[in-house]
């Protein structure tokens, strides 16, 4: 389904008016509007896919490729309030064949600008990484820090959520501990 604006901006001047506000009011007139647009932006991944991105190209190179410190957004879907980190992605490809460095990147904001689980989304971009790219192996880690957890709820400003999905052969011990020693070393 294509991303309905003007839905999004009745449903906002409904809570609006529901959270008591006067939606008519100078600052507040074009919020539905703003809002709108927001979303269309910042839940673009739902109109977007790993294919419009990842250009493969040949380079006789099999041993590991990271990217680390990628800064993801994302909305949790329970509360739709943001979350935000960082991203790491190691793979080893498979067939010699790499992809630009910056279509990493733009795999993890394809899925994470969606109403997301951060495991969900961390297994999302290994499964497209390792099947689009038919890499040996993948490792995602993501951490972040969830605003539902710290300006609401448990209130726990200073948690940080880690997830990883880690696949092929960078399960083995050794090949695992790389990609780590890699991501964590400064
Ligand atoms: N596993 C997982 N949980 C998440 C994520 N984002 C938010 N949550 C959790 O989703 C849960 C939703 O729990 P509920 O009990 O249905 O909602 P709630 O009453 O608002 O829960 P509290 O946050 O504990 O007040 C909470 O424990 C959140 O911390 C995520 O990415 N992964
Ligand atoms: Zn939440």
């Amino acid at each position: 389904m294509a991303f309905d604006r003007e839905r999004i901006e009745r449903a906002v001047r409904e809570i609006l008016i529901a959270i008591g506000e006067d939606p008519e009011r100078e600052g507040l007139k074009d919020t539905p509007k703003r809002v709108a647009k927001m979303y269309e932006e910042i839940l673009a991944g739902y109109h977007d896919s790993p294919d419009n991105h990842l250009v493969l190209f040949s380079e006789k190179y099999d041993e590991m490729i990271i990217v680390k410190d990628i800064p993801i957004y994302s909305l949790c879907e329970h509360h739709m309030l943001p979350f935000f980190g960082k991203a790491h992605v190691a793979y080893i490809p498979g067939d010699n064949k790499v992809t630009g460095l910056s279509k990493l990147a733009r795999i993890v904001d394809v899925y994470s600008k969606r109403l997301q689980l951060q495991e969900r989304m961390t297994e999302q971009i290994a499964d497209a990484i390792m099947e689009k790219l038919k890499a040996k192996g993948v490792m995602v880690i993501i951490e972040a820090q969830h605003l539902c957890m710290i300006m609401r709820g448990v209130k726990k400003p200073g948690s940080y959520t880690v997830t990883s999905a880690v696949k092929g052969v960078m399960r083995n011990e050794p090949t695992r501990m790389e990609a780590l020693f890699l991501i964590k070393g400064r």
